[in-house]
């Protein structure tokens, strides 16, 4: 029940939607119903059974019985026509009748329905976003442990889902309600005997739809867990094509794929069966219903004082037979709402996960970098073992420290803290002589640029993955960042120059293009901290040497953090640390350093990292 209130609140503001839906469905479903009614005073012309030998007499209104004084002023009505006009006249007035109710009616209709799109779509709206959101804000450390296509599958077919979800619920309490409600009111009227004895099937169908909902509800569960591991395949697929193609795996992701998708296959042809067995069992307890009725019915005609007259047994048959469209109505709607809140459950696990890392109340503003970033004692680790234990050190404002290291020894991870990627365990770690965590975030993020080992670019133009951090960039100032990043000749050779769409993830350029694409835009963000993460990947030497010359124009006149794959970067580096194991076991300075005997940066120049 939680979670179908917390769907629902998706609809915000809900009586914006609900009061008017609830209103158009009233008024759609009294005009229907009197569409049906009318069928009585019309069987009456048509069998003869109208015939009127008298004047008849006014009805009298009485405030108490408003609805029995307008049906007994509409047979007054109709008495009167058939005795002043005749009865071809009264079926003609019937007829008009029927043909505005049935206008009105289906304006109601049209109405009820337009609330409940704009519904929908503001409930996907609003899903989506506020999906979006605790996704940006989640700490890095989250998506470590999760599938992207999982989280992709959860924000586009789960979102779906509930978005229909909110839909039926609506049709679940009052669509559906209303109609049947006020088609058991004319039932009633028609005929109490009659209307007792359909009652009596009811809980029989009521159980055998209930056992199928719930069944519906675990297997839709699995439905969408297997549709997010084939997001999660195609993702991993699309992303890894080339790897794939080159180790001529694609017949064992083939079969990965296909073992899944036939899962997927099995779960709806389950979930059909289920779901499609509500229909025959509905309609095989109303058509055991209507043989009753017929049975019992016909014997409340054929009696010596007959309790029930022909013409309103048709019109009750007729009647009954569209008892059973809002009837089926509540069992399509409710399958919806189950199916919905699983979808809700796996999105509702995601907003429900504590952002890790948050400002203060009362969080200070980093305006301006004055003089060092300071290390002290930091411990951290990302799941059991510690990863950095007891990191010191000192980086003061305009001066370079390298990190170095074996692969794995936490370089990486030294540098993710000064951004708050991960918050430490134990120790500290100082801007200005204050805590990290006591500033905001967005006020320290705004003096940090990074350039990582990856070169991260986005499916767009070189203009707008250059500026994407700065807003309102001019072309002069795009042009000047990628002089200095040593890309505007490899740029303005493109056709189409700075408008040069890189592709998915930068595809259509090569390693060292990309790098230079987002050291630009690092010089273009103009940080006073720089955190530089060296490529790794080989390039020619003459494209090693554009991009070591744009790293060196970057570094100029800034602070900066850099993990460095080749000594050429760092020997003018003001302090060189060399981490082992989460551990610091060697500072100094390039020339410092080699002098060590056996000191493990000796060793790492030795084994060639230049
Ligand atoms: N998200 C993570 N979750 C769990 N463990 C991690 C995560 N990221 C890194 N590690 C582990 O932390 C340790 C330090 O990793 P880190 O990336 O900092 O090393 P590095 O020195 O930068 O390596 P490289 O030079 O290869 O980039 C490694 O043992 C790694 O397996």
């Amino acid at each position: 029940m939680k979670t179908f209130f917390r769907i629902l609140s998706f609809a915000q503001p809900l009586s914006k939607y609900a009061i008017p839906y609830f209103i158009y469905s009233i008024f759609a479903t009294i005009f229907g119903v009197l569409n049906f009614t009318l069928l009585i005073p019309l069987l009456k012309v048509l069998f003869g059974k109208a015939e009127v030998k008298e004047v008849p007499k006014e009805p009298v209104f009485e405030l108490s019985k408003a609805f029995q004084y307008l049906l007994d002023y509409f047979n007054y009505f109709f008495k009167k026509l058939v005795f002043t006009e005749g009865a071809y006249s009264a079926l003609i007035f019937v007829c008009i009748i029927f043909l505005a109710s049935i206008f009105l009616s289906n304006i109601f209709l049209y109405l009820s329905i337009r609330v409940k799109e704009y519904m929908r779509a503001r409930v996907i709206e609003n899903v989506r976003a506020t999906f979006f959101e605790k996704v940006t804000s989640l700490h890095l450390g989250y998506f470590s442990d999760q599938k992207k296509g999982d989280l992709m599958s959860r924000i586009t077919s789960d979102a779906n889902y509930l978005e229909w979800a909110v839909i039926h619920s609506l049709e679940l309490l009052f669509k559906h309600p209303i109609q049947l409600v006020s088609f058991f009111i004319v039932l009633f009227y028609i005929s109490v005997p009659l209307t007792l004895f359909t009652l009596v099937f009811l809980p029989v169908s009521a159980t055998i739809i209930a056992f199928l909902n719930n069944k519906l509800k675990k297997q839709s569960y699995s439905l969408q867990e297997s549709q997010a591991v084939i997001m999660s395949i195609l993702d991993e697929t699309l992303g890894g094509l080339r790897v794939i193609k080159g180790f001529n795996a694609i017949s064992y992701i083939r079969s990965k794929f296909d073992q899944e998708n036939k899962h997927y296959g099995d779960v709806v042809r389950a979930m059909a069966r289920t779901r499609e067995m509500a229909s025959p069992i509905s309609e095989a307890t109303g058509a055991l219903v209507v043989v009753g009725i017929l049975l019992y019915g016909g014997s409340l005609i054929l009696r010596e004082q007959p309790l029930l007259q022909p013409t309103e047994f048709i019109t009750y048959i007729i009647l009954f037979s569209q008892v059973m469209r809002p009837a089926k109505g509540l069992t399509v709607a409710s399958s919806g709402v189950q199916v919905g809140l699983a979808a809700g459950n796996r999105i509702f696990n995601i907003l429900d996960e504590a952002v890790k890392i948050n400002d203060k109340e009362n969080a200070l503003e980093l305006k301006e970098f004055k003089s060092e970033i300071e290390f002290k004692d930091v411990h951290f680790r990302y799941e059991e073992d510690w990863v950095l234990q007891g990191i010191n050190f000192k980086l003061e404002k305009g001066k370079t420290v390298a990190l170095v290291g074996k692969t794995g020894s936490g370089k990486s991870t030294i540098a993710d803290l000064i951004p708050r990627f991960y918050d430490i365990q134990k120790g500290g770690i100082y801007i200005d002589g204050e805590n990290l965590q006591d500033y905001r975030l967005g006020s320290v993020l705004q003096h940090i640029g990074i350039v990582s080992q990856e070169a991260v670019l986005f499916n767009d133009t070189i203009f707008n993955n250059i500026a994407f951090s700065v807003e309102d960039a001019t072309y002069a100032q795009v042009e000047r960042a990628a002089k200095i990043a040593n890309a505007h000749d490899f740029i303005v050779e493109k056709p189409q120059g700075y408008q040069t769409l890189v592709g998915d993830r930068g595809d259509k350029l090569s390693g060292g293009q990309r790098q230079r694409i987002t050291i630009a835009r690092a010089v273009l963000k103009n940080p006073s901290i720089l955190l530089l993460d060296e490529a790794t990947a080989a390039m020619d030497p003459k494209t090693e040497q554009l991009v070591q010359d744009a790293i060196n124009n970057l570094m100029q006149n800034r602070t900066s953090l850099v993990i460095a794959h080749r000594l050429s970067t760092i020997q003018n580096a003001d302090e060189i640390l060399v981490v082992r194991e989460g551990h610091i076991v060697e500072r100094g300075t390039h020339a410092e350093l080699l002098l060590q005997e056996n000191g493990e940066y000796a060793d790492l120049h030795a084994s060639g990292i230049r």
